[in-house]
């Protein structure tokens, strides 16, 4: 039998009365599309960061493919992982083409008698997010909406077995978000790449994804595909006074509206 692609147990990061993430246990096997919301400050990114090896947990541990997460080096992980970090919007001071924005995103991006490779996995990348155009534009004369598509490029050049992916529809207008979705989603089918990806609309991320992990410090709610989170975890995720709305059928749970009064 495979092993799953992350294999996260019982994950706790500060001190055991006040710890910023607890308990923390999700299995991914090849293919699934994760979901993960929760409210400013909930532990989102620092547990993505942890999955990423640049980080350690203070008790549990992560299994990637099988094998503890600690008895691979940075050159593994760099082939394993993807990462697209939480967007900082920050641009090179030297011009820079896009396609060696995206050679970046490759191990042996300094590995120059490499380069026909290279070039078709950087056309390749590029071409998922309709980006190909732009392979020898300035990456600082690209919108904000196509720079982040470039990141995401970056992050798929390797062709990763875990993609991990920190609020990607930010600076996405909503045509492209649902196609990034619905690209990830198509990627999980046919290449077995597991996901795990951040974001707040849960809404926008329901019909695509496998499961939704409702993360606080703790995962309140592992709800599967089609499963109703019940109103008492927007709460406890969220506070009481939110005003929770349902939307289309055949979507995970409930959105958040937020707080009318507020
Ligand atoms: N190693 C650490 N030790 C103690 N606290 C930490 C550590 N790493 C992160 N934190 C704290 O954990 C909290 C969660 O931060 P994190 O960035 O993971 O939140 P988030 O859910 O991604 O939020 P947002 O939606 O705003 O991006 C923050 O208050 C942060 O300061």
């Amino acid at each position: 039998m495979t092993a799953p692609v992350v294999q996260i147990n019982h994950l706790r990061l500060g001190p055991p009365d006040h710890p910023v993430l607890d308990d923390i246990c999700l299995t991914l096997e090849a293919g699934h599309f994760l979901g993960i919301v929760g409210p400013n400050g909930a532990g989102k990114s620092t547990l993505l960061n942890m999955v990423a090896g640049l980080s350690r947990p203070d008790a549990g541990h992560i299994d990637l493919m099988g094998q503890c997460l600690r008895r691979f080096n940075h050159l593994q992980l760099l082939r394993e992982i993807g990462f697209l970090h939480q967007l900082h919007d920050h641009q090179p001071s030297m011009p820079m083409r896009v396609r060696d924005v995206v050679a970046m995103g490759l191990p042996a991006y300094n590995r120059p008698w490499q380069r026909s490779v290279r070039s078709a996995a950087i056309g390749e990348a590029l071409a998922l997010l309709d980006m190909e155009a732009h392979a020898d534009a300035d990456f600082r004369h690209l919108s904000g909406g196509q720079r982040q598509r470039v990141r995401l490029a970056r992050a798929l050049v390797r062709k990763p077995r875990l993609l991990l992916l920190d609020e990607p529809s930010a600076a996405l207008d909503s045509v492209r978000q649902e196609k990034l979705f619905k690209l990830l989603r198509r990627l999980c089918d046919e290449t077995g790449m597991a996901v795990i990806m951040v974001e707040h609309d849960i809404a926008a991320i329901s019909s695509h994804v496998d499961s939704v992990a409702c993360l606080n410090g703790k995962i309140h709610y592992h709800a599967m595909r089609g499963e109703n989170i019940p109103d008492e975890i927007w709460r406890a995720m969220y506070g009481d006074r939110i005003h929770i709305v349902s939307h289309d059928a055949g979507c995970i749970g409930c959105g958040v509206a937020g707080d009318q009064d507020a």
